[in-house]
């Protein structure tokens, strides 16, 4: 008998996945609008669930909550996609097992494993206990009702520490799997300048959201689908087994009840879910609308902006209400059904097996193990149903973290802007050339193309002490290669000068520095420059990282800084910051530094930088734009002041001038312009404030 009941349900479960998988499959496409979410803009809050709820009293298709959504438009027809859903199955293998082949992964898995079991036998225990108990009051009988009650005691006892440990140890893993995950995911972010060149390219939408929100919900959610999985083939196997012994009849109608139920609520539920993605999105949207006004509220107020953006807000709020006002209208239809069926789900059991407790066959208490086991089954059969919801969003989740792991994955450690280049057979040139198209993602074929144009060679090399940068036939593009930025580029700088790079805007000049830096190789030639540990770079907008104002003024450093906190404070004088630590709360302050700190304050704490960690080369972009000539020239000869220490600025101000030895103006197709800055030209910028 226990054959025949493995091979129902085990047929059933087969059943109910692949209808889940038909439904993942179609609303995919919804879940995943990479080409209709703006970049970086809209975060679209990932909601999976925490757990599924297990209760014997939840019936088939928890109706959709207010969160769920149907599409106004008819659901297509499922497709199944088998490509996909290997892919699906192949990319869920390869993000969980990592952690499952440490150890600490291993134990904590085992040992939730071993408490899953037990908590099962806790539950199969209790519906015995439970039965005898009703059976004993039915039968008047106080010997045997006193039994019953010590009989429940101790398996309250023995079962209620092995539920709770359970649970806990199921969190546990949950939340070390999510540690190790997410500290993995970082790890590989920053790896390789990674963070900088998804930004570039904008292939990715929110990573934030992906290495918080997705690898939270992936790691917790596969556990719980896991032990769902586990306890709800359990649970049928047992109940099964004690509903077949009560009444072969009422096991065979679960089947019928449930195949129903699991019809009606894909057929009415099934159109929620994609809508229910859509007012995510719009939610997501509408929220970003006053984050931005949150970010830039000194310029809307100062542009007086707050009409443009009010009505903004109030468009997108119509949209998600309107979506809104859908959901609740479907969901209301949707109810009809499910609240009757909860209802019905009560007596059906009862029913079936009412005229044999009227015979006098079986005892109340049968009865309401035969009631308890039926909502046990149903609810197991009913899994994929129940959680479709959740388990689409999984799903996109999932396939949001392939994404990411492929685009963190592909780079190049000396070339953050490089993707896989494709490697076309004969036969596939030939297609290339007739088609002009690949057999390839779309996505990848464009990436590929819109980079190619232009080879991906500058070198870097590290200069001995005998020069201090050098450019040799450089030639530089933009990264996505449709512009040529520098041509032919050639000169050598000697030690103990500075240089000065000039030009019209939009020249290159700062791109000029991204290539120092190795933040853009696409083009060819050579550049030469002191070892990273001896640069420092002051970025065109300043940037104050989280903090204290220690970390503020050492952030950039390579190594061990070694400064006291008084040689800190004196710092802080000498760049025209005297009061800051006082004002501030010390050098252990913590603020919002890039709002409470003028734009020029900023950048004189950026100067601390150099004093602080005094490298052989200061590289300054526009860094004094924002300070007045007399700060500009106090900063200037404080570097002057430092042994050994060197700067290439980049800046509009004919006044910069004074403080460099050669200028290099870069004219864009016209070529460049490598010149020493004469005694003579110093001069008259000294005497007339320009060049
Ligand atoms: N990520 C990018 N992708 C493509 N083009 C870019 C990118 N960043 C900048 N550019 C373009 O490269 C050109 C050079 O930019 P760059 O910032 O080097 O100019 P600049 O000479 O420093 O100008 P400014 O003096 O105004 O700061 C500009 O036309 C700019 O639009």
């Amino acid at each position: 008998m226990t054959r025949i009941l493995l091979k129902y349900s085990v047929l059933y479960l087969l059943l109910e996945l692949l209808l889940g998988i038909i439904l993942l499959q179609t609303t995919n496409s919804f879940l995943l609008p990479t080409r209709t979410v703006p970049t970086r803009t809209v975060r679209v809050p990932n909601r999976i669930p925490d757990r599924i709820p297990q209760s014997s009293n939840v019936h088939i298709t928890s109706p959709p909550t207010s969160q769920t959504t149907l599409h106004s438009s008819p659901p297509s027809l499922p497709s199944l996609n088998t490509t996909q859903i290997t892919s699906n199955l192949s990319t869920f293998k390869s993000l969980s097992t990592p952690y499952f082949s440490t150890r600490p992964g291993q134990l904590a898995f085992l040992t939730v494993l071993l408490l899953t079991l037990l908590n099962s036998t806790v539950s199969v225990q209790f519906s015995y206990v439970g039965r005898d108990f009703w059976s004993s009051l039915n039968g008047k009988d106080p010997e045997e009702f006193g039994k019953m009650m010590v009989k429940f005691t101790g398996t309250l006892v023995a079962g209620v520490p092995v539920s709770v440990l359970y649970r806990f140890y199921k969190e546990k893993l949950s939340l070390e799997w999510r540690d190790w995950m997410t500290r993995r995911t970082l790890r590989l972010y920053y790896s390789n300048k990674n963070f900088y060149s998804l930004e570039m390219k904008g292939s990715i939408d929110n990573p934030d959201q992906r290495i918080s929100e997705d690898v939270k919900s992936f790691t917790s959610f596969s556990l719980t689908v896991f032990i769902t999985l586990l306890t709800s083939s359990i649970d049928l196997i047992s109940f099964s087994t004690i509903l077949f012994k009560i009444s072969p009849e009422l096991f065979a109608s679960i089947f019928g009840y449930a195949a129903v139920g699991t019809g009606v609520s894909f057929w009415l539920g099934g159109k929620l879910v994609p809508l229910n993605f859509e007012g995510l999105r719009k939610e997501a949207d509408f929220r970003y609308s006053i984050i931005r006004v949150r970010e830039n509220a000194e310029s809307i107020a100062f542009y007086e902006g707050e009409t443009k953006e009010s009505s903004e807000n109030n468009r997108r709020l119509s949209s998600l209400v309107k979506n809104a006002a859908d959901i609740i209208g479907v969901t209301r239809n949707l109810e009809f059904f499910t609240t009757s069926y909860r209802y019905l789900v009560q007596v059906l059991p009862v029913s079936v097996v009412a005229p044999l407790y009227f015979k006098g066959d079986i005892a109340l208490g049968v009865v309401s193990q035969s009631s308890g086991a039926f909502n046990h089954i149903l609810s197991d059969l009913s899994l994929i149903v129940n959680q479709f919801e959740s388990l689409s969003a999984f799903s996109a989740g999932v396939e949001r973290l392939e994404k990411f792991y492929k685009a963190i994955g592909d780079e190049d450690e000396s070339n953050p802007l490089r993707i896989k280049k494709i490697e076309r057979t004969p036969i596939e040139r030939l297609r290339y050339l007739i088609t002009g198209k690949d057999d390839v993602e779309e996505d990848d074929f464009m990436a590929y193309e819109k980079y190619s144009r232009v080879e991906d060679s500058i070198t870097i090399k590290d200069v001995d002490d005998e020069t201090l940068i050098y450019a040799d036939k450089l030639t530089l593009s933009t990264p996505d290669g449709s512009r040529m930025l520098i041509r032919d580029l050639s000169f050598e700088l000697e030690p103990f000068k500075n240089l000065l790079i000039v030009g019209s805007s939009g020249s290159g000049k700062s791109s000029f520095l991204r290539a120092i830096a190795g933040l853009w190789t696409r083009g060819d030639g050579v550049i030469g420059r002191p070892r990273k540990e001896e640069v420092l770079f002051l970025p065109q907008k300043p940037y104050c990282p989280l903090g204290d104002l220690r970390v503020q003024m050492v952030y950039g450093g390579k190594g061990e800084v070694g400064v006291d906190d008084e040689e800190l404070l004196r710092i802080l004088e000498r760049v025209d910051l005297p009061n800051l630590a006082e004002r501030v709360g010390g050098l252990d302050a913590v603020v919002d530094w890039s709002n409470v700190l003028s734009l020029g304050e900023q950048q004189r704490l950026a100067f601390s930088r150099i004093l602080v960690n005094r490298p052989r080369l200061a590289i300054l972009d526009e860094a004094t734009s924002a300070l007045d000539l007399e700060t500009e020239e106090k900063l200037y000869r404080l570097i002057e002041g430092v042994d050994g220490l060197n700067c290439v600025s980049v800046g509009h101000r004919p006044s910069l001038a004074i403080y460099h030895d050669v200028k290099l103006r870069l004219k864009g197709d016209d070529g460049y312009e490598y010149n020493e800055i004469t005694k003579k030209e110093k001069k008259n910028v000294a005497k007339q404030g320009a060049v």
